[in-house]
């Protein structure tokens, strides 16, 4: 079942229809961006979700159940909520601030505190400086931040989004960005987001919503959008960021698909196991040790084996160091935000940036065969595309 289905929904506002017919459903742990230009009804439709506008026909059901069966301030407890404008309660410290809806929800005021904390912390925002001041005393980075841990901070299951990094400079953007990609905190919640900025869609979306005029142009992944417009809206839409996107889009995967033929990724590693170093040039690591290592949530690691000198070891591995930082796997926390480990899922603009970064990732393969193979993956997508 769907954690959010909308069916039909309309919202005209005197003569003007804004939200027009629009009917999609949102999987549990699914992000689904709402993209289009301005005034197409993102906002709208992203307020429908939690009344805080009511839709003129159509229904929303969240795990279900109507909507309109819930009390509007019971359904948007369990929904959190960032406006585009951030919001801080301006004479409330970041922590009071952080603490409005778990107070509301009457949770233990040790919990809130221990909750509040944590969130600071995995924002980047340590509590000992942060948690006391006013938001005026924050960047406007920082009060998006604050703004997310307090939506996050009574563990709602679906997150509704509205422009949370609009008020940023690019840069900032992108680094906030990163993080919030990278937030353990969202990985296991529905999420909609919405922006107006395309290559912010396609780096969170697992699906868009390209909206125009209130009507849904097309929904799909990032990478249907791309190489499949429904529309000449959507082609035109994506036009002039046409290439970024695509960088964006195909991985490493997709730039050398026959297993067989995929270059190893890393040339020199260390392994640490079992209290030992081994300084080892392995012959060859297979992308399924790769894929074990780097991702430490894959708990259920079976042994893999290593090619060093001709002997062959079996190994579990407990801590693997890949470019220059020690992963320790068993460590679930781990977060691998400095470390740049080239996968078969990596995408191509982000393999680019590894490779002529000043700390350049190890690779076997140079940004010109690189670029040879992504132009001919490219190749195969149109191709595919045609028939
Ligand atoms: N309360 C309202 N009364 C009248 N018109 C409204 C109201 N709210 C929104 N509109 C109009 O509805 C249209 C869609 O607004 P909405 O905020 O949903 O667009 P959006 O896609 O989020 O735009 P933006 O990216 O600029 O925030 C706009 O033309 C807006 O002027």
């Amino acid at each position: 079942m769907p954690v959010i289905r909308a069916t039909g929904l309309r919202k005209s506002f005197g003569a003007h229809t804004v939200v027009n017919d629009v009917s999609f459903e949102v999987a549990a742990g699914e992000t689904l961006v709402l993209l289009g230009p301005s005034g197409c009804g993102k906002t709208t439709l992203l307020k429908l979700l939690n009344r805080l506008i009511e839709p003129d026909g159509g229904t929303v059901e969240i795990n279900g159940a109507n909507v309109l069966t819930q009390r509007p301030e019971e359904l948007r407890r369990g929904m959190g909520y960032v406006i585009q404008q951030v919001g801080l309660l301006p004479h409330y410290t970041v922590a009071e601030n952080i603490a409005v809806v778990p107070r509301l929800l009457g949770h233990a005021p040790a919990a809130i505190a221990a909750r509040t904390e944590a969130l600071l912390t995995r924002l980047h925002l340590p509590p000992g400086r942060y948690a006391g001041q006013l938001p005026h005393q924050l960047s406007g980075g920082q009060q998006q931040r604050v703004g997310l841990a307090r939506a996050l901070a009574a563990d709602p299951p679906i997150v509704l989004l509205d422009e949370p990094f609009g008020a940023l400079d690019p840069v900032t953007r992108a680094s906030i960005r990163r993080e919030f990609r990278e937030l353990e905190e969202l990985k296991n919640k529905t999420v909609v987001l919405v922006t107006h900025d395309v290559t912010e869609a396609f780096e969170l979306a697992d699906r868009i919503m390209l909206l125009d005029g209130g009507r849904i142009q097309q929904l799909g992944t990032p990478r249907e959008l791309l190489f499949r417009p429904a529309n000449g809206f959507v082609r035109d839409f994506f036009a002039a960021e046409r290439l970024a996107l695509q960088l964006r889009t195909l991985t490493l995967g997709d730039v050398w698909p026959d297993a067989q033929a995929f270059p190893s990724l890393i040339d020199h590693q260390r392994v640490d196991f079992e209290g030992l170093t081994s300084a080892i040039e392995p012959k060859r690591v297979d992308i399924e040790l790769m894929k074990v290592d780097i991702d430490p949530s894959t708990r259920a690691i079976e042994p893999k084996r290593v090619e060093i000198g001709g002997s062959t070891l079996e190994i579990e591995p407990k801590r693997v160091e890949i470019g220059g930082s020690t992963l320790d796997l068993t460590d679930t926390t781990t977060v691998l935000t400095d470390t740049t480990v080239l996968t078969d899922t990596t995408t191509v603009h982000d393999a680019l940036e590894a490779l002529t970064s000043t700390t350049p990732a190890t690779a076997s393969f140079t940004v010109a065969q690189l670029m040879a193979a992504f132009g001919e993956a490219l190749q195969r997508e149109e191709d595919a595309w045609k028939r």
